[in-house]
C-alpha cells in the first residue's frame, strides 16, 4: 500500500466572488430517531460549518421538530415511522430527497431495525457520492454477505466497535497503526466499488482506499464525547458536496476535524469538551487549514 501520510493536505478552493450557495453543493442527512434527534443536527451544522451550501436533514416525524429546533439554518424533512424510527414506507420518499441531494450522509442516530437495514440498503445502491456512519454502518453489517458493491463514491467512518461487526470480527489490538491500515484496507477492497473509503476513527484515525493510507495527525481524547463522530460525517459529507474525491474528503475531513478539537481542548481543555465546542472550533480550523495549504489565502 502507499503510504500518503506525508502528502500535501487537500483542500477547497477559494470561494469565487460570484458564487451562490448552490456552487457549494446539497446535503442530505438521513439520520435521527426518538432519543437520538441530535445526532443528525450535529452532523447537519458540521456540514454548514464545513462549507456546504444548503443542508437539509431526513428524519422520521417523531424527531423532526426536535431536529430542526438546534439550528435555523438547517431544512428538515420528515419521513414516515413508527413513532420511535423509520419504516420501510419512507423509501420512496427517501429515494426522492436523495436524487435532488448532491452528497448525503447516512446513519447518525438512525436506530437499529429490520426497516433501517433495508432503507440503508436502498441508499447503498444509489449512485451519489455518500458517508456512511453509525446505525447506517450497523444497517450494512446487518447486510453483510448480500451486499452488492456501492453504486457510487462511499466513504464509510466506523469506530473500532462498528469496525468489528461490519468487518466480521473485532481488531486484536485497537492501536496497532499495521492492523489498522491493513484492516480497514481490506475492508474497503471487500466492500468493492471504485471509490469505497474505509476511515478508521480513534486516535491516529487512519483514511484508506485498499491502495493508499494516511494516517491523521490532529486530535485528542477530549473529543472521546458523545456527538464527536456526527460532527465529523458532517465535515466530510459537506467536503464530498463541494466536488472532493472520498480519499481527499475523508483524510481533509479527519485532518479539520480533529484540528478543531485541539483548538478547543487548547481553549476549554479535554474535560469539558463537547461536541457542540468542536463545531464552534470548526470555523478557526478552516482558517488554519487553509493558510497552511496556502489554497484559501484570499479567503
Ligand atoms: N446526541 C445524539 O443523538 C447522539 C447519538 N449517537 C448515536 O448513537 C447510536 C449508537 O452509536 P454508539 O457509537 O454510541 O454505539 P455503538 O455503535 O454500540 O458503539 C459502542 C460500542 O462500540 C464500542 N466502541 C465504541 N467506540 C470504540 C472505540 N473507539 N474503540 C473501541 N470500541 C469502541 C464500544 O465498546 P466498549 O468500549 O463500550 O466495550 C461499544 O461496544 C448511533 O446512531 C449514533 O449516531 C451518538 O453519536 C452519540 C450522540
Ligand atoms: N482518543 C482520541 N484521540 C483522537 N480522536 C478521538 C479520540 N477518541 C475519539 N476521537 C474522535 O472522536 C470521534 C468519535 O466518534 P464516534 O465514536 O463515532 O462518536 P459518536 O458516535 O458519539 O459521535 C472520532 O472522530 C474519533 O476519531
Ligand atoms: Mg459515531
Amino acid at each position: 500500500m502507499i503510504d500518503a501520510t506525508n502528502d500535501p493536505l487537500p483542500n477547497l478552493l477559494a470561494r469565487d466572488p460570484h458564487s451562490h450557495k448552490g456552487t457549494y453543493g446539497r446535503v442530505l442527512v438521513v439520520g435521527g430517531s426518538l432519543g437520538m434527534a441530535g445526532a443528525p443536527a450535529l452532523a447537519g451544522m458540521a456540514c454548514l460549518r464545513s462549507g456546504a451550501g444548503l443542508v437539509s436533514l431526513a428524519t422520521p416525524r417523531c424527531v423532526q421538530a426536535t431536529a430542526a429546533g438546534f439550528c435555523p439554518a438547517l431544512m428538515t424533512h420528515a419521513l414516515a415511522d413508527d413513532g420511535e424510527r423509520l419504516v420501510e414506507s419512507a423509501g420512496p420518499a427517501l429515494s426522492g430527497l436523495l436524487t435532488e441531494a448532491d452528497a448525503a450522509a447516512v446513519g447518525p442516530g438512525l436506530g437499529r431495525s429490520d426497516a433501517v437495514t433495508t432503507l440503508v440498503g436502498v441508499t447503498w445502491s444509489i449512485a451519489m457520492p455518500m458517508v456512511v456512519d453509525a446505525d447506517g454502518l450497523n444497517g450494512l453489517a446487518a447486510s453483510r454477505g448480500r451486499l452488492t458493491a456501492p453504486a457510487g463514491p462511499r466513504v464509510l467512518t466506523p469506530h473500532a466497535g462498528e469496525f468489528a461487526r461490519l468487518s466480521g470480527s473485532p481488531l486484536s489490538d485497537p492501536n496497532d497503526d499495521t492492523e489498522r491500515r491493513e484492516r480497514a484496507a481490506d475492508l474497503a477492497l471487500s466492500l468493492g466499488g471504485d471509490e469505497t473509503v474505509v476511515l478508521l476513527k480513534g486516535a491516529r484515525t487512519v483514511v484508506t482506499d485498499g491502495e493508499r493510507y494516511a494516517v491523521n495527525s490532529t486530535g485528542n481524547p477530549g473529543m472521546a464525547t458523545g456527538g464527536a463522530g456526527d460532527v465529523l460525517t458532517g465535515v466530510v459529507t459537506a467536503l464530498l458536496a463541494q466536488g472532493l474525491g472520498p480519499f481527499d474528503a475523508a483524510r481533509l475531513g479527519a485532518f479539520v476535524h480533529g484540528l478543531a478539537g485541539d483548538l478547543a481542548a487548547a481553549k476549554l481543555g479535554e474535560i469539558g469538551l463537547t461536541a457542540p465546542d468542536l463545531l464552534d472550533h470548526l470555523p478557526e480550523a478552516w482558517v488554519q487549514t487553509n493558510k497552511l495549504t496556502q489554497l484559501g489565502a484570499d479567503i
